[in-house]
């Protein structure tokens, strides 16, 4: 986490309706157009002399300065219609997360402005369906609309504001009365106060008063090195079932049946539920069918646990336990979960106990306990539970290595869960080659595909200046290379320049799967090698005249145009499922 630098911030306000803006009609509230034009009225949101100095364009506001060598400037995009978050579901915020996907390059930071009612579920599903956040973004609302008299709309909006300009907290946060907190640890706890939301089981990351706090242990740190990727196949499928005293097993039957994919089932305590047999019986056979169900616990506070059979009976029933997740980031965990690609359910619920964003705390990450260094017992379970934090660190520390190999392979199942886990790290091995290097070396285009979907650096160099690209060339894998020129790779400077040298060895060799390569890879084939003669010329020389054919049927320099038509180049944006370019409205 870092104090943004720079003398000009830019944000985008998504305004996607909430109390915040609501108006009375008829006794009661309902959203309320035009957000930006109150905010215009008001001194604390925008500097209008400022403005006019500067001569901003109409829809961009700009705040009074909060120090002096910072301004913060704003853009409100309305979405259209506007909700109130009991209207929301996983698709408009889906289609929030393509907002600031498609605004990403142009914005500093992103402020999300929505209901309270279902803020928290908002939160948790942008929280997934984010992956590879650099830029801070935080949710807000009110409890009393913004042009009331006394409302808490103008300190959450500032506040949200002046945040997202000052700091880079990447990750998907919510601010709410004077408090900054993860957006997938939180809850709605008031439907009146301005204190509405809590964060049971991890403190806030900042706290705002006379001065800003931020709690810089907790700030997730930049997670991967990729580009930004919106995860749009999220499950739909999932449900959430409370448990309660006497609850009969014909009714958890009921719910669990097919379309219902995944359940976060709330239970009582340490994740404790009735051992009735029946009731086992659903949950195990359901389990059976492949529905995964989650166990979280239905307190505000604490985690599930193992303490009590009549927990550990729901565990061998086989739920996944969720730990201290709130059910609202066990929900959009799930979601998130089920809908990707290409994993077995062993891989599924593998993630589903594992931190992916910030949602929870596993129990290998507890200290041991002091009490425990008192008895032979008690240090022998201390140090079994750092052998386990031991492992877990060489776990970490092999993660790129094996997710190398894995793509080396084409093992496209493995490589999804290893991309999942490294996800907030970085996937350089110990000689700096990515995963796509990897895949790019041994031609595997499945491989490649899935990892540029996730977001992985097309032009990331090892520390042996080798890029994926120019692996794929040397192992003349024309696919991957088609692959990795649509997604934006090329030769550098230095390796142009060079590659005359390389298409005169080629042309001597009379290797044309070699110079179509570097062809396609954007070399200009008409490029001198380091004494002058250029590889039409060493193949004119030796009187290889397949090779001066190709070389001539290929002039016209640089590959791309010469050998498109040739060599089947397709666009990119066709062949691969990006998620299309993001609509502002929210249908
Ligand atoms: N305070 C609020 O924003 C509640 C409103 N019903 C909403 O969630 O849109």
């Amino acid at each position: 986490m870092a104090r943004a630098a720079g003398p000009e911030r830019r944000l985008l306000a998504v305004y996607t309706g909430g109390t915040i803006g609501m108006r009375s009609e008829g006794g009661v509230l309902v959203p309320g157009k035009g957000l930006a034009a109150v905010l215009r009225m008001l001194p604390m949101f925008h500097d209008e002399e400022h403005a006019r100095a500067l001569g901003l364009p109409e829809d961009t506001l700009v705040l009074p300065p909060a120090s002096p060598d910072q301004r913060v400037f704003y853009t409100v995009l309305e979405c259209q219609p506007l909700f109130d978050s009991s209207d929301m579901t996983i698709t408009e915020w889906v289609q929030i997360a393509q907002i600031i996907e498609s605004h990403y390059a142009r914005y500093d930071g992103f402020v999300v402005i929505h209901g309270t009612d279902t803020m928290a579920f908002a939160a948790s599903v942008l929280s997934f369906v984010l992956e590879n956040l650099q830029k801070t973004v935080i949710l807000t609302g009110a409890q009393v609309p913004i042009h009331a008299l006394w409302n808490d709309g103008r300190e959450n909006l500032l506040g949200a504001l002046l945040l997202a300009g000052q700091y880079v907290i990447p990750e998907v946060c919510l601010f709410f009365q004077n408090q900054l907190f993860r957006g997938n640890r939180v809850t709605k706890v008031d439907a009146r106060r301005f204190a509405a939301f809590c964060s049971p089981n991890l403190p806030p990351l900042a706290a705002v008063g006379a001065d800003v706090s931020i709690n810089r242990e907790l700030v997730c740190r930049v997670r991967g090195q990729g580009r930004l990727v919106v995860h749009s196949s999220m499950e739909r499928n999932v449900g959430l079932l409370r448990l309660y005293p006497g609850i009969p097993a014909s009714l958890v039957r009921a719910f669990l049946q097919p379309p219902m994919k995944g359940v976060v089932m709330e239970t009582f305590g340490s994740g404790n539920g009735p051992t009735k047999p029946d009731l086992l019986q659903e949950l195990r056979a359901a389990a059976e069918r492949g529905l995964v169900i989650v166990n979280c616990t239905h307190c505000l506070q604490g985690a599930v646990t193992s303490d009590y059979g009549a927990g550990v009976a729901l565990s061998g029933a086989g739920t996944v336990p969720g730990f201290d997740m709130t059910s609202e980031a066990a929900l959009a965990k799930l979601s998130y979960v089920l809908g990707l690609p290409g994993l077995s359910l062993d891989g599924r619920k593998e993630l589903l106990a594992r931190d992916l964003r910030g949602e929870m705390t596993p129990p290998a990450a507890d200290e041991p306990r002091p009490s425990l260094q008192g008895s032979v017992l008690g240090r022998g379970i201390a140090q079994l539970l750092s052998l386990r934090q031991e492992a877990d660190e060489m776990w970490d520390a092999l993660v790129p290595s094996l997710a190398c190999a894995a793509a080396y392979t084409g093992d496209l199942e493995a490589l999804q869960v290893l991309v999942e886990l490294g996800s907030d790290r970085s996937l350089e091995d110990f000689s700096g080659q990515t995963p796509l290097h990897a895949a790019a070396r041994a031609g595997q285009a499945g491989a490649v595909t899935m990892l540029l979907q996730r977001g992985l650096d097309v032009n990331a160099r090892d520390k042996g200046g080798l890029s994926p690209l120019l692996l794929a060339v040397g192992g003349r894998h024309r696919g991957v290379i088609g692959l990795l020129r649509a997604a934006g790779a090329c030769l550098s400077a230095q390796e142009l320049e060079d590659s005359g040298t390389e298409l005169c060895r080629l042309a001597s060799r009379a290797d044309c799967e070699g110079l179509r390569a570097w062809g396609q890879a954007g070399a200009d084939l008409r490029q001198p090698g380091y004494d002058g003669h250029s590889a039409l010329h060493v193949a004119d020389a030796a009187g290889n005249l397949e090779v001066v054919a190709l070389l001539q049927n290929l002039r016209g320099g640089a590959g791309d145009q010469a050998l498109g038509p040739y060599l089947g180049l397709h666009s990119f944006s066709r062949d691969l499922p990006f998620p299309g370019s993001a609509a502002c409205c929210l249908t």
